[in-house]
Formats: C-alpha cells, sequence, structure tokens
C-alpha cells in the first residue's frame, strides 16, 4: 500500500473551494502587490493567479508558494485556463495595457476594452456568483466595461476609484497634522485620477471638521492653501512613476482592504467606483467613486453625501467625459 495511504484514513475528500476564495487576473507590478497584500493580510486562504504570459505566471505562482508556510498555509495557484478560477468569491482584475507614446486615452481605453472581451466573460462563466473588482486603467471607464461585458448586476461590479486617491490624501493630512492617517478623515468622489474630487466639507479629525476651523478650506481664498494636499495627490502619483516606472504598495495595500472588506462582509464604507446613475444629477450610466458600504453582495448602500455645487459640477463633467468616451467603445 501506498504510504499516505499507510499515513491516513480517509473520512471525506476534502471540499475543493474555500469560501474566501480569490482570483486576480495580471501578474504586473500591481496584481502581484494586490495578491502579495491578500495573501500576507490573510484575506483569502485560495489565491489563483492568471496572466497571458505563461512564464511569468508560473514563476510568480512558485515564488509565493514557496512562501506559503508563513502565509497560513494559504492554497496557491496559476493558469491561463480560466478553469482554474472556478467558484473565486472575488476577481481581482489588474490586466491591462500600457499608454503608449502619444496614444490617446480612447485608443487605450479601446485596447483594454478588446482585453476584457478575454477576462470578463470567462471570469463570470466559472464563477457567476462573484464580486468583480476592476483595478485598471481607466478604472471608472472599465469598471462601466466590466459591467457591460459581465451582466452582473451593478452591486457586484466594483471598481477601486478613488479608494487609492483617497488613502494617499490622509497620508499627506497625516503628514501635516502629524496624526495617524486611520484617525485622519476624508473622502475624495469621483473620478479616479487627475480629475477627482475632494469633499472638504467632511475632513476631520475626531468629527471636528477643517472647514469649521478655517471656512476657507479647499478654496482659493485659504491662506493656509489647504487645496495644495489634493493637488499633492495626484502629483505624487506622477513623481511616484517618475521615480520608480510605475505604482505598487499602496494600491495593493489599498485592494487588499477592501477584498477584506467584502470577503468578511463587514458593511465598511469605502470610496470606490459604483454606478452612480441618478446621483447628483447624474443621468449616463457611468461608474464614479462615492462612499459604498462593502459586504458579501459587493456594494449594498451609497452614502448620500451633501455636496457643494462646485463639488456637484465637477463629478457632472467628469460623467460627461466618460460618456463621451463609453458610447464610442466597440463591445
Ligand atoms: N486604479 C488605480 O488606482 C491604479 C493604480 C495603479 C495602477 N493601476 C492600473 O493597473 C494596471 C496594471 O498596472 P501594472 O503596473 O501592473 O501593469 P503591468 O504592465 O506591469 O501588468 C499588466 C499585466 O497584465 C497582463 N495582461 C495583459 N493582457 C492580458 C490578458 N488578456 N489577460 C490576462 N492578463 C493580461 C500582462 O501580461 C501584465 O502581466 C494598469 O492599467 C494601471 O494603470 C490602477
Ligand atoms: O499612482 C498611479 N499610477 C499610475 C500608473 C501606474 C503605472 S503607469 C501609470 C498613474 C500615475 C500617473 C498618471 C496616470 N495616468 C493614467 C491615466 C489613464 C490611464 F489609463 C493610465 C494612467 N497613472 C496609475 C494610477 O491610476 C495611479 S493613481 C493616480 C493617478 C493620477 C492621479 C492621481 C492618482 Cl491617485
Amino acid at each position: 500500500a501506498l504510504l499516505k495511504n499507510k499515513l491516513l484514513n480517509t473520512v471525506i475528500e476534502p471540499v475543493s473551494t474555500g469560501r474566501n476564495k480569490v482570483t486576480v487576473v495580471g501578474v504586473g507590478q500591481v496584481g502581484m502587490a494586490c495578491a502579495f497584500s491578500i495573501l500576507s493580510d490573510n484575506v483569502s486562504s485560495d489565491l489563483v493567479l492568471v496572466d497571458v504570459m505563461a512564464d511569468k505566471l508560473r514563476g510568480e505562482m512558485m515564488d509565493l508558494q514557496h512562501g506559503s508556510a508563513f502565509l497560513k498555509n494559504a492554497k496557491i495557484n496559476a493558469s491561463t485556463d480560466y478553469s482554474a478560477t472556478a467558484n473565486s468569491s472575488l476577481c481581482v482584475v489588474t490586466a491591462g495595457a500600457r499608454q503608449r507614446e502619444g496614444e490617446t486615452r480612447l485608443d487605450l481605453v479601446q485596447r483594454n476594452t478588446d482585453i476584457f472581451k478575454g477576462i470578463i466573460p470567462q471570469l463570470v462563466k466559472y464563477s457567476p456568483d462573484t464580486i468583480l473588482l476592476i483595478v485598471s486603467n481607466p478604472v471608472d471607464i472599465l469598471t462601466y466595461v466590466a459591467w457591460k461585458l459581465s451582466g452582473l448586476p451593478k452591486n457586484r461590479v466594483i471598481g477601486s476609484g478613488t479608494n487609492l486617491d483617497s488613502a494617499r490624501f490622509r497620508f499627506l493630512l497625516s503628514q501635516r497634522l502629524n496624526i495617524a492617517p486611520t484617525s485622519c478623515h476624508g473622502w475624495i468622489i469621483g473620478e479616479h485620477g487627475d480629475t477627482s474630487v475632494p469633499v472638504w466639507s467632511g475632513v476631520n479629525v475626531a468629527g471636528v471638521r477643517l472647514r469649521d476651523l478655517n471656512e476657507n478650506i479647499g478654496t482659493d481664498k485659504d491662506t493656509e492653501n489647504w487645496g495644495e494636499l489634493h493637488k499633492q495627490v495626484v502629483d505624487s502619483a506622477y513623481e511616484v512613476i517618475k521615480l520608480k516606472g510605475y505604482t505598487s504598495w499602496a494600491i495593493g495595500l489599498s485592494i487588499a482592504n477592501l477584498a477584506s472588506a467584502i470577503l468578511r462582509n463587514s458593511n465598511q464604507v469605502h470610496a470606490v467606483s459604483t454606478m452612480v446613475t441618478g446621483y447628483h444629477g447624474i443621468k449616463n450610466d457611468v461608474f464614479l467613486s462615492l462612499p459604498c458600504t462593502l459586504g458579501e453582495g459587493g456594494v449594498s448602500s451609497i452614502v448620500k453625501q451633501k455636496l457643494t455645487e462646485g463639488e456637484t459640477a465637477l463629478l457632472q463633467k467628469s460623467a460627461d467625459m466618460m460618456h463621451e468616451v463609453q458610447k464610442d467603445l466597440k463591445f
């Protein structure tokens, strides 16, 4: 008899899929930072990696597997075949093409849309009850593309949106106040990236609104120029790219935080990209970030913030610009 049969008596065949199985598509800088953060945060004990670069994929899988003893015995697998992703509770999509020199935003979006056509339907085929968490850029438009391609209800298609923007904002605020980032509260909403919208009325420490202490905060009348914090959120993204060529750690950690909120059914509130049709006068089907409660069903509610006319106008401008791009996309 085989040693294994001398060693073990089978009671039942082990259950093949745990309830916290996570798939990460794209094993580039961002995808691997997400995978590593998810594993080291013990968010999932069952991770599958997918990519089109078979060697890179296998190398990343092996390198992570060799650390399993330090990752609470998490199971780590990888495949170019989507059947390996079956029954994933959450699918994180970081796959995408890089913006080429001189390429227009629409060209990049169409190229990434074509990439998504080969990814999203496959993920849903093997995990019809999954939640999609889109990271690839331009993230708000690609979250809309994923929603269209997946046929999933809007609550189960989420974009990382301004979650990273808000995390950078809170870090910068913490540096200026010398208070821990988790005690510095501030919500950046709207379109991820250059045109995100800081909601100054909500920036607070222990519930004390900075606006109540400086009524001009966030306007050009503010002599202390707190608006600089939001500008630094954008500038620091470009600075990191200039210095190291890509970003990984902050986005990876923020995605693991979102994955944890979803898989632990926590109902935590996060700024994530969700379908905002009907909010703040937005009429088209677009995805922008608002504060959302997250759990096993994805987005369960959206916080109705009171915005200034200026903030509302910025959201509507983003919604219109995105609709202009989305309407020309070929699915
Ligand atoms: N939302 C955010 O806040 C945020 C922050 C940083 C980066 N990003 C975005 O994340 C994306 C990934 O960034 P990166 O630095 O990891 O890029 P990268 O080029 O290092 O990795 C992209 C990966 O996607 C893979 N890929 C390409 N086509 C594929 C397909 N059809 N199926 C499966 N995999 C495929 C590539 O092989 C590559 O491994 C980019 O779009 C970037 O802009 C978003
Ligand atoms: O930290 C980043 N790095 C990226 C990056 C990562 C690898 S190559 C570029 C970045 C940095 C700077 C600009 C920028 N623009 C962009 C716009 C549309 C796209 F489809 C792709 C990239 N993207 C991708 C990205 O979204 C971020 S967050 C970010 C970007 C701009 C402003 C504010 C924030 Cl919080």
